[in-house]
């Protein structure tokens, strides 16, 4: 598992470590772990330049100091202070007496051959100020390391409301912060690498499931399993003019772990042709017969509000996407109120946009892409369900306020219909017994990597092919 910190819970553990330990030890830490991960970047650290974008504070500390260390193994340093008057001072001391310089030359940055973002860490607020917004537009020649955080991304949110400064690699210290996980942040991060500087931190807000965590969660059927103890899901999708959608999300219920799939909805015949496995039943969702979770929304058309009011009348979870969701904004929240079962709505930013505006909250698409915590955390607790946020960064969120980011997509999953396998196979674990955060969890990263597989190198692909790719994919967890 990795996991992400809020701001005021880092300086709370800074603080505490910090008045343990003789002063300046712990930016010690960190500049070790950050010219280590410099040095590694350089083809050899013997007369590279390096430059120093440094702010006046701590950040621009860290990342003198570093450059002080990589000075002593023969580097040119420089540094560009954005604000003489206030650069931090031992940092600044150390670095000239490494043989470091201070420059003026903003040229610098392009000459680099590798640049150090001293900018702001976690003390950033608001855009970045005139001195340093610059940086962020510039043509660069070698890497550029974010110390901490990309200076203009908001450390616990991820959010980029001006310019930043896009990063190679970001050296985190201590724990991960959530902007570095969520887009459009992660999106500036580059490849982040976690010093520890032996902080003792409380519970994480955001945490992002590993390979390991996610194969630890996957069902495996027991040696008197049948199909039916493995989990029935049901699918009520699809609608005449609309029928794919159906196809496409038994697709990926069938390859999610439960024992069988049942269809009720317009597609029937179309369903059983391409999938010949598939239960039928001529009832919707109240008269269907037994399951132990229901999918509804993909392609469904006029029947998707029918179809949702039955299955939320059922006494096992129940996965809403597509058409669902739409008519769940309409009819608002208090349509999952008392539910005996837990709910897992899977909005992508446009049906997110309308859920919210649903309990008041107008906003639009893009928003809720810039905006993606915000989103699925508001929505999880105004509806009181789980929330599957996807796009670049899926986050899942659920109403006791846990988050989950996932990491493994590709933006060759933005193909129609991908979204309907992924409903398929996140409620096909929901049948298994997973709880929602983690079906939903599961789900986004056997998707992503299914994504990955399909595209290979780098090709289009269609959504029976990421459906195609879920076996890999899951193999691949748990080979
Ligand atoms: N205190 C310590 O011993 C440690 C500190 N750490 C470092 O310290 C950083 C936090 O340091 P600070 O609390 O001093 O804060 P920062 O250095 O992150 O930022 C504060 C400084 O940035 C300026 N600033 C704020 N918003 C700005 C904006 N939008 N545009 C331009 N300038 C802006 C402020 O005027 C202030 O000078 C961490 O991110 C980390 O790099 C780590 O090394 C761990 C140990
Ligand atoms: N840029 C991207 N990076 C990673 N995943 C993406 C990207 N764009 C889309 N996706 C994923 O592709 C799927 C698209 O689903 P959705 O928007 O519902 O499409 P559809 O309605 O056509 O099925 C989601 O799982 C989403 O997370
Ligand atoms: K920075």
């Amino acid at each position: 598992m990795r996991y992400a910190h809020h701001v005021d819970q880092v300086r709370t553990a800074e603080a505490a470590l910090m008045a343990a330990l003789p002063e300046g030890a712990l930016m010690q830490r960190a500049a070790a772990g950050l010219a280590a991960t410099c040095a590694g970047l350089l083809p050899r650290v013997y007369g590279s330049r390096v430059l120093v974008l440094a702010g006046s504070g701590d950040n621009g500390g860290d990342a003198l100091y570093a450059a002080a260390r990589l000075a002593r193994r023969g580097a040119h340093a420089e540094a560009l202070l954005l604000d003489p008057a206030k650069a931090h001072a031992e940092g600044l001391a150390a670095l000239r007496a490494a043989g470091g310089r201070v420059t003026d030359d903003a040229g610098a940055f392009g000459r680099a051959d590798l640049v150090l973002d001293g900018i702001v860490g976690i003390g950033g607020r608001g855009p970045l100020r005139p001195a340093a917004a610059p940086f962020a537009a510039m043509a660069r020649r070698g890497p550029v390391v974010a110390v901490d955080v990309p200076s203009g991304v908001d450390p616990d949110t991820g959010e980029v409301t001006g310019p930043a400064l896009r990063a190679d690699v970001t050296v985190c210290f201590g724990t991960h912060k959530p902007g570095l996980l969520v887009d459009p942040g992660a999106g500036y991060a580059g490849v982040v690498h976690l010093v520890k500087i032996g902080l003792d931190l409380p519970p994480a807000p955001v945490e992002a499931l590993q390979g390991a965590d996610v194969a630890a969660l996957l069902p495996v059927p027991g040696t008197e399993s049948d199909k039916y103890r493995r989990g029935v899901v049901g699918v009520a999708a699809g609608s005449t003019r609309y029928p794919g959608a159906a196809l496409l999300a038994v697709a990926g219920a069938l390859r999610g772990g439960a024992g069988a799939v049942r269809y009720t909805g317009h597609a029937a015949e179309e369903v059983v042709r391409r999938h010949p496995e598939t239960l039928i039943s001529d009832a919707g969702p109240a008269r269907a017969g037994r399951v132990q979770a229901w999918v509804v929304g993909p392609g469904g058309g006029d029947g998707a509000e029918h179809a949702l009011r039955e299955a939320l009348d059922t006494e096992v979870p129940v996965l809403a996407d597509a058409d669902a969701l739409t008519e769940l904004a309409r009819l608002g929240p208090d349509l999952l109120a008392g539910r005996p079962a837990p709910t897992l709505l899977t909005p992508h930013a446009g049906e997110a946009a309308r859920l919210l505006a649903g309990v008041g909250e107008h906003t639009d698409a893009e928003t809720v892409a810039a905006r993606r915590l915000w989103a699925a955390r508001l929505i999880a607790a105004r509806y009181g369900a789980t929330v599957l946020l996807k796009g670049s960064t899926t986050v899942v969120a659920d109403p006791e306020g846990t988050v989950r980011v996932n990491a493994t997509g590709t933006g060759w999953l933005g193909t129609a219909g991908s979204g309907d396998v992924l409903s398929g196979l996140a409620g096909s674990l929901l049948a298994t017994g997973l709880t929602p955060l983690d079906a939903a969890s599961a789900a986004a990263h056997l998707h992503g990597l299914a994504g990955r597989h399909a595209a290979g190198p780098g090709a289009p692909i269609t959504a029976l092919d990421i459906a195609d790719a879920l076996r890999p994919a899951w193999q691949s967890l748990t080979g």
